[in-house]
């Protein structure tokens, strides 16, 4: 099997040893563990065969390696001066099926915007065509915005999320798939009796675990969220995924009129949380989207249930939902990632959403009286890549580069022909990399690989 050997210089959240380290600046500490990451800027020989990274090494060591792994020089790829490798970016939840729709719709508040656009839209993907164009497309945006593993929310049509799954194992992004359930609350056009859900979240999750031959898709069971579903789909769902062992995703504590909606129709419970984790539906697998509003009480059921939660900036400002402080929910131990929730979210790409995530968090630190650290750029990246793979459970796989991970990788290159970014010649590379957050696009990723395989290749 060929090897693909890069020289140059990568950018990632690399794991260190608080005993052996005693740095703390820009730091990220599991404090269960006593480990922390940082992120890392350095100068490698990358070696990946089979998808995986089988070296990974200081530029001193290459006549050794071209020896042990029997490569030619001119079989290396040297990264330029402006060029570095970043770990590929993780949506850790976003709407394949509302992708038609970005950039509109964004006037009215979360359930209003639900009624009158949203759900109008997802009864669309019935027609197998209409899902086959739009999925495509959502598919090759986000792919070519740097995103190599997304977590998506499809419709209610079991046929057309298969559409999304199928295009995706050809297009080679890396997804975990819902198809949605909905049996409450709904349009009378886009809803599904009880035991319809049921059996179709059953039979879609058989779907994709029957096309794991391809590593690269995972199936999601995926209730809307609260208010669209009974509690009998609710716990029917919360067993299908213990039964298959599978993640799950839902919206939870969004905007404040869903919180007391949730209030009103599941009266018997404590709160919001408490409806997920009677019927078995907060899990290690489990990504809620948002969090915003959660209490002292629920924060800690997710932390004890060690669920994940998705931040999702662009569409809390987009739907004026709210501020998340995601600083708080890790600092009592849950995992967060970023999610662009397309379309409440109006972008696709990633390195909008880092920037959101600064944005909301600066919003946060103006309102506090000091003691509050606002996110950096560092911050985002790593809530982007290898915070995303923890709440997907794929840090073994994903997320920074280590012998043994699966190449998952954006080429990065800010020369100024290739986007909108002026380079003076005097910046570091730490510098170059802080541009390409806050002023970088998709020209700027070159190349993408996803488990060895270049996806994208721009020039
Ligand atoms: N942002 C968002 N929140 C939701 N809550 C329930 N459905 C949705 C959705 O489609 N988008
Ligand atoms: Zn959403």
């Amino acid at each position: 099997m060929d090897i693909l050997v890069f020289k140059g210089t990568l950018v990632h959240y690399r794991k260190f040893h608080m005993a052996k380290d005693k740095e703390t600046k820009s730091e990220y500490i599991d404090k269960n563990l006593m480990i922390g990451s940082r992120m890392t800027v350095e100068e490698k020989v990358i070696g990946v065969q089979n998808g995986k990274i089988i070296f990974l090494e200081s530029p001193e060591m290459e006549e050794e390696l071209r020896a042990s792994f029997h490569f030619n020089k001119d079989e290396m790829q040297v990264l330029d001066e402006r060029e570095f490798f970043c770990p590929g970016f993780i949506d850790t939840h976003v709407h394949a099926s509302q992708y038609c729709n970005c950039g509109l719709a964004l006037d009215l508040p979360l359930l209003d915007w639900l009624r009158k656009y949203t759900i109008p839209t997802e009864a669309k993907y019935k027609d197998l065509e209409f899902a086959k164009d739009v999925y495509s497309a959502c598919l090759d945006r986000s792919l070519r915005n740097g995103t190599t593993t997304a977590q998506y929310f499809c419709t209610i049509h079991r046929e057309s999320s298969n559409v999304l799954v199928d295009l995706a194992i050809d297009k080679g992004q890396r997804v975990f798939v819902g198809k949605v359930a909905t049996d409450q609350n709904s349009a009378d056009y886009y809803i599904e009796e009880t035991k319809t859900s049921i059996e179709e979240t059953e039979k879609f999750v058989q779907d994709i675990l029957s096309k794991q031959v391809n590593p690269l898709v995972n199936p999601v069971v995926t209730p809307r969220f609260a208010p669209s579903c009974s509690m009998e789909l609710l716990t029917n769902l919360g067993r299908i995924a213990k039964t298959y062992d599978v993640s799950i995703q839902t919206h939870c504590s969004e905007t404040l009129p869903e919180c007391q909606w949730v209030k009103e129709l599941f009266p018997g419970f404590e709160d919001y949380i408490d409806v997920y984790d009677k019927a078995g539906l907060l899990t290690a697998k489990t990504t809620l989207a948002h969090g915003i509003y959660l209490s002292e009480r629920e924060m800690s059921r997710i932390t004890e249930t060690q669920t994940k939660v998705s931040h999702c900036p662009n569409s809390n400002c987009s739907l004026m939902s709210g501020l998340c402080d995601v600083r708080k929910l890790e600092s009592l131990g849950v995992v967060v990632g970023l999610g662009t929730d397309v379309s409440g979210g109006y972008s696709i790409s990633m390195l909008d959403a880092m920037r959101c995530s600064i944005t909301v968090s600066n919003i946060i630190a103006s309102a506090k009286d000091g003691g509050y650290v606002p996110f950096n750029y560092q911050d985002a990246l790593r809530l982007a890549t290898i915070s995303g793979a923890e709440v997907l459970g794929i840090s073994d796989k994903v997320g920074n580069f280590e012998v043994g991970k699966d190449f998952d990788a954006l080429r990065v290159n800010l020369s100024p022909k290739a986007g909108n970014i002026d380079i003076f010649g005097y910046e570091t590379m730490e510098e170059l990399v802080q541009k390409f957050i806050f002023l970088g696009d998709d020209r700027n990723i070159r190349e993408v690989y996803v488990a060895g395989r270049r996806v994208i290749k721009k020039f």
